[in-house]
C-alpha cells in the first residue's frame, strides 16, 4: 500500500465545546489507485486530508505513506517526507505569485535538493502549459492555474498526491481535463486522493469513500 490510515481520529476544542471530526476513519490505497473521498459538508474530508498530508496531526491512529510513518513525527521529519512522498493540490491553489510556473515547479524541486529542468519541462507539456512556462500566476486563466498547481504537486514525483476539492473555482468544462490530468497520475506507483463534492470526481475514481460525521459509511 501506499497510503495505510489506520483508526485516525480528530477533536477539535474550543472551551466547553468539542467537535469530533474524525472518529477511527482507516483508509489504504494502493499504488495505482485512485480514491475519492465525498461526503456533505463538515463530515471532516478536509481534516483527513491534512492529516493524510502530515499538514495536521490526528489526535489518535497512525499514518503511513510508502511505508513511512508521517503522523507524530517531528516537524523536520514530516516536512522532508512531505516535500518527497506527496503532492498536494489544494483548491486555493499553491502557486507563489511572484515566481514563474516553471520557477513555481524548480522552487517544490529545490526543496527535495532535485534540479531537473528535463523532468520540469515534460511536466509543463504534459500539463498543457509548455507555452505558459514564463507565465506569472495571476495572468494564468482558472484551468491553467489549477494544471499549474498540478505541475508544482507533481515536481518530485510524489508516492501519493493529495487533492482537497482541486476543482473547487472551476466551470464543467474547465474541470474534467483537469480532473482528467489527476487520474492519469494514478498509474504505475502512484496513488490519488482526491476529496470533492463533484460528482465528476466519483466517476473518474476507481473507489468512492463516503464519510458521515467523521465516519466512512
Ligand atoms: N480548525 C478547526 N477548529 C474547530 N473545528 C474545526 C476546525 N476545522 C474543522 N473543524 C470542524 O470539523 C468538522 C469537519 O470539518 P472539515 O472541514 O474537515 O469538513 P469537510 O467535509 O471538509 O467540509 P466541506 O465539504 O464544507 O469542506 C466540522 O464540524 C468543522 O466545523
Amino acid at each position: 500500500m501506499i497510503l495505510e490510515a489506520v483508526d485516525v481520529y480528530r477533536f477539535y476544542r474550543s472551551g466547553e465545546e468539542e467537535t469530533l471530526a474524525l472518529r477511527g476513519v482507516s483508509l489504504d490505497v494502493a499504488p495505482g489507485e485512485m480514491v475519492a473521498i465525498v461526503g456533505p459538508s463538515g463530515s471532516g474530508k478536509s481534516t483527513l486530508l491534512a492529516c493524510l498530508a502530515g499538514l495536521d496531526d490526528p489526535d489518535g491512529g497512525i499514518i503511513r505513506v510508502a511505508g513511512q510513518r508521517i503522523s507524530h513525527q517531528p516537524e523536520p521529519v514530516k516536512a522532508a517526507r512531505r516535500a518527497e512522498l506527496i503532492g498536494v493540490l489544494s483548491q486555493s491553489g499553491n502557486l507563489i505569485e511572484h515566481l514563474t510556473v516553471a520557477q513555481n515547479v524548480d522552487l517544490a524541486q529545490r526543496l527535495v535538493k532535485r534540479r531537473d529542468p528535463d523532468w520540469r519541462d515534460g511536466i509543463l507539456k504534459r500539463m498543457g502549459l509548455a507555452g505558459r512556462a514564463g507565465a506569472w500566476p495571476s495572468r494564468l486563466s482558472g484551468g491553467e492555474a489549477a494544471r499549474a498547481a498540478l505541475a508544482v504537486a507533481l515536481a518530485n514525483k510524489p508516492a501519493l498526491l493529495l487533492a482537497d476539492e482541486p476543482t473547487g473555482e472551476l466551470d464543467e468544462h474547465t474541470e474534467t481535463p483537469v480532473l482528467e490530468l489527476i487520474r492519469d497520475q494514478a498509474a504505475g506507483d502512484t496513488a490519488v486522493v482526491v476529496a470533492s463534492h463533484s460528482l465528476a470526481v466519483r466517476r473518474l475514481a476507481d473507489r468512492t469513500v463516503t464519510l458521515r460525521d467523521g465516519r466512512v459509511t
